[in-house]
């Protein structure tokens, strides 16, 4: 049986518009279904939890943004049992690291296709995560947006992906690069003024920002840019090339690839998985290999 997890408030209610569109097709072709609407914040574990000890269940089809996967894969640590997703979020940059289309019913065929492949995932503290973890200037933006009115505004007019710009401009003006002991696969090192430290499953996050253009989900490691001793105008000149991986060529930018990371700051630094806030400074950071099945 399909089982979905519809958020109702992702993309500021798209989720709800595909679920009854999906719907349809899914009685048109007598396609055994069942479906559980998120009523809160980390509710799309719970269900999934449920839904993996129910023998019928053969595949879970999480259909929300970045945010709603993240809270699925936090349920299915551990299970064979296969993710799916119809991208109805802001950024959904999961779906854009697996090449699923950001339409939905091309989305639903390819589910219906059952072609299985297992990924990587990461593990920050306690929870997993699929995509990137940011930490410092990232966590401030992803904690700005999420509380954000404009990022509901953006998602009415299918924009919602424009509302991490607008967090990147409004933190840029008011954050505080920190110093950092960083432990990276063991080799310990110290680094002054950073601003962020992404550590990346797959490339992007923020709806289509490149910050790890070269992380593959499948290669058993992480792709991890560190940007430090930079000035805030020199990091807002360079922010556009983001959007097209080129900002990795910067003298303040350093990209490394490990299997564990540990970071200690000397002021506490936020940090979200998936566009999720997760905590703060410290963390310690591993890639799980192989652990998750996608459709
Ligand atoms: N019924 C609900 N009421 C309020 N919040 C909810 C509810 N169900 C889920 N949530 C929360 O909604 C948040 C946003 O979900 P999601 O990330 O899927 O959408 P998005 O923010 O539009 O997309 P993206 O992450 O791709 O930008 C998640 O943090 C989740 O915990």
């Amino acid at each position: 049986m399909y089982c979905f997890i519809v958020n109702k408030v992702s993309g500021n209610g798209r989720a709800l518009k595909i679920w009854s569109l999906i719907e349809k097709i899914l009685q048109e072709k007598n396609i055994r279904y069942c479906v559980h609407f998120t009523q809160k914040s980390n509710h799309a574990t719970q269900i999934v939890q449920e839904y993996i000890n129910n023998k019928e269940t053969a595949v879970i089809i999480a259909v929300g943004g970045d945010g709603t996967v993240h809270e699925a894969i936090n349920g299915l640590s551990g299970s064979n049992i296969p993710l799916g997703i119809i991208p109805a979020g802001s950024g959904n940059d999961f779906c854009r690291a697996l090449g699923i289309p950001l339409r939905f019913d091309k989305a639903l065929e390819r589910i219906l296709k059952d072609e299985r492949k297992v990924i990587d995932i990461g593990r920050i503290n306690d929870k997993y995560y699929a995509t990137v973890v940011g930490i410092g200037f990232d966590g401030q933006v992803a904690h700005t947006t999420n509380i954000s009115k404009y990022k509901k505004l953006l998602n009415l007019f299918r924009l919602g992906g424009i509302s991490y710009i607008v967090g990147v401009f409004k933190v840029l003006f008011y954050y505080k690069p920190t110093n950092v002991d960083l432990k990276v696969d063991k080799k310990q090192q110290k680094i002054a003024n950073v601003w962020l430290i992404a550590v990346a499953n797959s490339p992007s996050y923020a709806g289509g920002m490149l910050i790890c253009p070269n992380a593959i989900n499948t290669d058993g490691l992480f792709d991890i840019c560190i940007v430090q001793g930079i000035s805030r105008w020199e990091l807002l000149r360079i922010l556009p090339t983001v959007f097209k991986g080129k900002h990795t060529s910067h003298p303040s930018v350093t990209i490394l690839k490990a299997r564990e990371v540990e970071i200690l700051s000397d002021s506490p630094m936020i940090a979200h998985g998936d566009g999720e806030i997760i905590g703060q400074t410290p963390v310690k950071i591993s890639v799980k290999p192989r652990s998750l099945y996608v459709l």
